[in-house]
């Protein structure tokens, strides 16, 4: 399994055509700022949200954090313009870091927006987020997180879209999400078999923060690497949740050291407090610091 280097613990979503949103994000301690084209913006504010989001782009100012725009959906009208503008962004060096791709349902459409942003001249170093929000994106999750391996997709991360997917099944959302938690976890099964990051899917009720904070954590227990959110309250929870705490960092340390020991090279199993641990254990150790290193920096 990869570890990530950046922290994507807190991916908050904003409308392309709130401007108080898009400077509030700026100042805001989340991980990643999305900056959305696709169902937070209304059909006849496409164009002018289109264009904001280009002159948000030039302008900047959103470091650290990585930025991401979501495009609207391949089979929209909107799509081929939307590309365009991200790709002669990149090509400008004005990012995105990502383009986040709704209801992606197969692998080919990844192989056909890679040839597009080529095309369009977009950097090298912009990646593709793919959301899993359809029912046919579920099933074949496998397939489409294995096209990572092809570097003409650039695809870096699945992100879960369980409104899509209420909407499309009729699974309810409900706390604890029992409905949809065997997708959930296929998803994350998935994007590591491509080696890639996976991020949780939004919650609504962002007046709801105890209910919000257990989903997090729910999260974090079942593999994602982050959260996806709407509401600036909910950064706090989330970032909470996804960070290793200094009990975890100091264990983790402890084990590192107990497998550096001269006495323990040759060992690939020793006990630590009661406890069995492998070699296995020291990577799972040593990738917990990485993180928490990484979002010490970020802080
Ligand atoms: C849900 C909201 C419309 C609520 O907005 P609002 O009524 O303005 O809330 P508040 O008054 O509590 O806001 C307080 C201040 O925070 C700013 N704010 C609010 N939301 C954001 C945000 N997302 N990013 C940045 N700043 C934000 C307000 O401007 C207030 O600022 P101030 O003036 O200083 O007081 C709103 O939160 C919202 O629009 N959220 C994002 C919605 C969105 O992007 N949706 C699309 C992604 S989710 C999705 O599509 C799911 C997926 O695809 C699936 O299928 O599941
Ligand atoms: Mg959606």
């Amino acid at each position: 399994m990869s570890t990530p280097v950046r922290p994507r613990r807190s991916v908050l979503f904003m409308p392309g055509s709130n401007p108080r949103a898009l400077e509030k994000a700026r100042s805001l301690p989340a991980d990643v700022v999305v900056i959305d084209l696709e169902d937070a913006v209304a059909p006849d504010a496409k164009e002018e949200a289109r264009a904001r989001v280009a002159a948000t782009l030039q302008e900047g100012g959103f470091a650290p954090r990585e930025v991401v725009v979501r495009t609207n959906g391949v089979d929209t009208p909107w799509f081929d313009e939307d590309i365009a503008m991200i790709a002669a962004a990149s090509a400008r060096g004005e990012g995105p870091d990502a383009l986040l791709l709704p209801k992606v349902s197969d692998p080919e459409t990844l192989h056909v927006v890679g040839r597009m942003l080529e095309a369009g001249g977009a950097a090298p170093s912009l990646r593709v987020w793919a959301m899993i929000e359809t029912p046919a994106g579920v099933l074949r999750a496998l397939d489409i997180a294995l096209a990572a391996k092809n570097p003409v997709t650039r695809l870096a991360a699945l992100v879960l879209g369980t409104n899509d997917l209420s909407k499309e099944t009729g699974a309810r959302i409900v706390p604890g999400r029992a409905p949809m938690t065997g997708w959930l976890s296929h998803c994350v099964l998935a994007a590591r078999a491509g080696g890639i990051e996976v991020l949780d899917a939004v919650w609504n009720d962002f007046r709801d923060l105890a209910g919000f904070s257990r989903e997090c954590r729910e999260a974090a227990a079942m593999g994602f690497d982050g959260k996806t959110l709407i509401h600036p309250d909910q950064i706090g929870p989330c970032n909470a949740a996804f960070s290793p705490s200094e009990p975890e960092v100091a264990a983790a340390r402890a084990l590192i050291a107990l497998f550096d020991r001269p006495e323990n090279a040759g060992k690939g199993v020793v006990q630590m407090e009661g406890r069995m641990v492998e070699r296995m254990h020291a990577d799972i150790a040593r990738r917990l610091v990485t993180l928490a290193e990484a979002i010490e920096r970020r802080n």
